[in-house]
């Protein structure tokens, strides 16, 4: 897979090459270019935002120099766009998933009160385009979004991460939250690994761990149970 992303801050992804995201990078599975929106304005203060027509607070970025720096980031390769913004469909694991099995991704980082709508609109007469946002709170511009959703689309990448069954038993893949998990020692300031998970009986473990799965759901995310389809619960599952 090959990732773009157009910014005004190329500093604020230098955490895209750490860890498990540029170990994938060095080994090839994922080539990552970082592109300076500015290299594309032409005026001595290189500006990329202007004041909102129809008035109101803050400035809306530009729609020229979006399209040059897109247009060249672009080329003819085929690509999904990418555009982070509060008013987009929810980024959720399923996003990921999908866009794991994509050749290219192209993220443009708005900033300000964000990009003139033009931009988008341009572009998806010729592409797939996504507007979309990591959760219902404000930030000051798509880097940090852009962080969140490359790190959770690579690390489904094959040969990412180490045991590939673990993406298998993410929290969301079946659509419930992950149950509590322990390590050593079996006892901890008075608290105690649960027995069942130190009897080696497979069987009551798994149904101990999905029990405490469907318990966190019910608990934290009662939205997700009801999303569930009908036949992803058994009876058992229904006590919850
Ligand atoms: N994804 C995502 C986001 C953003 C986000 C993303 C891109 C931009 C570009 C500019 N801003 C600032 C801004 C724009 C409009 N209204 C208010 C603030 C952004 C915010 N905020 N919250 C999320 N979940």
């Amino acid at each position: 897979m090959r990732i773009d992303v157009v910014t005004i801050f190329p500093g604020y992804l230098a955490p895209l090459r750490e860890a498990l995201l540029g170990r994938a990078i060095e080994a090839g599975l994922v080539e990552l270019g970082v592109h300076d929106l500015r290299d594309w304005t032409h005026d001595v203060h290189q500006a990329v935002d202007d004041s909102p027509y129809g008035g109101g607070p803050g400035m809306v970025m530009r729609p020229q120099v979006w399209g040059e720096a897109l247009d060249a980031v672009l080329g003819d390769a085929p690509a999904r766009l990418v555009v982070p913004t509060p008013a987009g469909r929810p980024f959720t694991q399923a996003t990921a998933q999908a866009w794991a099995g994509e050749e290219r991704l192209v993220f443009a980082c708005g900033r300000y009160e964000g990009i003139d709508q033009r931009v988008v609109d341009a572009y998806a007469q010729r592409m797939p385009v996504d507007e979309v946002s990591i959760g219902d709170y404000v930030l000051v511009g798509g880097e940090v979004a852009v962080l969140v959703m490359v790190e959770a689309v690579v690390r489904l990448l094959p040969g990412v991460l180490g045991n590939p069954v673990s993406a298998q038993e993410d929290s969301f893949s079946d659509g419930l939250l992950e149950g509590p998990a322990y390590t050593r020692p079996v006892s901890w300031r008075g608290l105690d690994v649960p027995d069942v998970l130190r009897s080696g009986n497979h069987a009551a473990i798994a149904r101990w761990r999905r029990d405490r799965a469907l318990e966190r759901t019910a608990a934290r995310r009662p939205d997700l149970l009801d999303a569930l389809p009908d036949h992803a619960l058994d009876r058992t599952d229904r006590a919850f």
